[in-house]
């Protein structure tokens, strides 16, 4: 169903852009266009997966993969739409999207999800400038703060980057997602929807980092933050990681985005320095200001922004050390990996049917660079580390608690070689 109300959602934006290039993108337009429409319906009809045509550089790659999912089903039935795994078809979906488009210059960089998420952004303005000034007001008393008052804001800020998850597109299918009410205010009663909080163990981490033996030194070196979605949830991120470096918790941040337009809403390299840019012209005192520490970080080198192609392809994160060697050794350099979303959280668990009460630490099978903590709103059928008899009551009192994006995670696991 997700599958469906994404790619329609597609089309309809994809239709309305498309046809305000110029002449002589039309033909590249009609031909994208066909394109997508033999996707979705092979889509429909379940017709085998193809291979990808387009030569990239992780074309070869998502080929193998489709003979590795061939080899698991067997000789007797081809990987078809409804025969495969839902995070492998569903990743592939918004790879032969990239397809359609690259395979027809002059539009091949064209972003089909821009529209979503420019209008998601614009829509937030009133929570974002909450947001800015709360976090102006928390760097202006800074050095006055104790250690108890500066884990509260912590707490907060991560809660706000927390349910920021919320605003993401593909839930909605592309329709209006945009948070409009204060930010902070609106925690106290999103609170009990917190079904793990592992905050303190964050906090934890952040305080007692890598550091030299004996060293006094408070600072966790480096911070990954694994983005999401652009829109809401991006600055929420972006804000989180400016209290990090303000407040001394961290000295890096290093953000991971997508290599190409994903999940409808996810961050690219251009939506990351679009939002900055936003900010930094934005006629409110305490947005403006944040926009421009954001660029002089940038600038510093103390932000940088990464993107790898292992995060837009299928994987489960367990296979990144085999798969992506060279991703895995970048995320053990960090004190301090957050994984934003829920995609992600389905790629850190495998998106299995786990009992509600295995591990967390079960579910990442061995998938353990650095201490890591996910930040997710639930929207997909998996969810570990739960109480016993948490996932019964929670299906009793709200049948669709996995799905509706009203409940949320802050789930921990420090690795044990450490
Ligand atoms: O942006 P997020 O939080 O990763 O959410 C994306 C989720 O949306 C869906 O596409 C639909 O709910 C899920 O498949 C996917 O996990
Ligand atoms: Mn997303």
């Amino acid at each position: 169903m997700f599958l469906f109300s994404s790619f329609s959602m597609f089309n309809r934006g994809c239709f309305r852009s498309l046809f305000s290039f110029e002449k002589a993108g039309i033909s590249a337009e009609k031909q994208a266009i066909s394109l997508l429409s033999k996707l979705r319906n092979e889509l429909q009809t379940d017709k085998p997966l193809l291979e990808l045509m387009d030569g990239l550089s992780d074309t070869e790659s998502w080929n193998q993969y489709m003979q590795r999912q061939q080899r698991q089903l067997g000789d007797q039935e081809l990987v078809s739409w409804f025969k495969s795994p839902w995070l492998y078809v569903e990743c592939y979906m918004y790879r032969r999207i990239q397809e359609a488009i690259w395979l027809n210059p002059p539009i091949n960089n064209f972003d089909v999800f821009n529209e979503g998420k420019t209008q998601s952004f614009f829509e937030s303005q009133q929570a974002v400038m909450a947001l800015c000034t709360y976090l102006g007001d928390v760097q202006k008393s800074m050095e006055k703060l104790s250690e108890n008052q500066l884990s509260e804001h912590f707490n907060k800020l991560l809660q706000v980057s927390l349910w920021g998850n919320k605003c993401d597109l593909s839930i909605s299918a592309g329709q209006e997602n945009s948070q409009k009410a204060s930010p902070i205010d609106s925690l106290p009663s999103l609170q009990s929807f917190i079904l793990v909080n592992d905050s303190n163990m964050v906090w934890l981490t952040l305080n007692s980092s890598r550091r030299p033996e004996g060293s006094g030194q408070k600072t966790a070196d480096r911070v990954d933050i694994v983005l999401d979605n652009a829109g809401f949830e991006l600055v929420t991120d972006l804000v989180l990681a400016d209290f990090l470096v303000s407040s001394g918790l961290a000295r890096h941040i290093h953000f991971h985005g997508k290599c190409f337009p994903w999940f409808v809403s996810d961050v690219t390299a251009n939506d990351f320095q679009w939002t900055i840019r936003q900010t930094m012209a934005a006629n409110h005192k305490w947005m403006s200001k944040s926009g421009y520490q954001w660029q002089s970080y940038l600038n510093e080198g103390i932000w940088s922004y990464h993107d790898h192609p292992f995060w837009t392809q299928p994987h489960e994160f367990c296979d990144m050390a085999a798969d992506a060697p060279d991703l895995y050794a970048t995320l053990q350099e960090a004190d301090l990996v957050l994984f934003k979303g829920d995609l992600n959280y389905r790629k850190l668990t495998g998106d299995r049917a786990w009992g509600h009460t295995v591990d967390f630490c079960t579910a990442l099978r061995g998938f353990e660079p650095a201490p890591l903590c996910s930040l997710r709103t639930l929207k997909a059928n998996v969810q570990v580390g739960l109480q016993p008899g948490q996932g019964e009551k929670l299906s009793t009192q709200d049948p669709s608690w996995m799905t509706n994006g009203k409940y949320a995670v802050i789930q921990f696991h420090r690795p044990k070689l450490e």
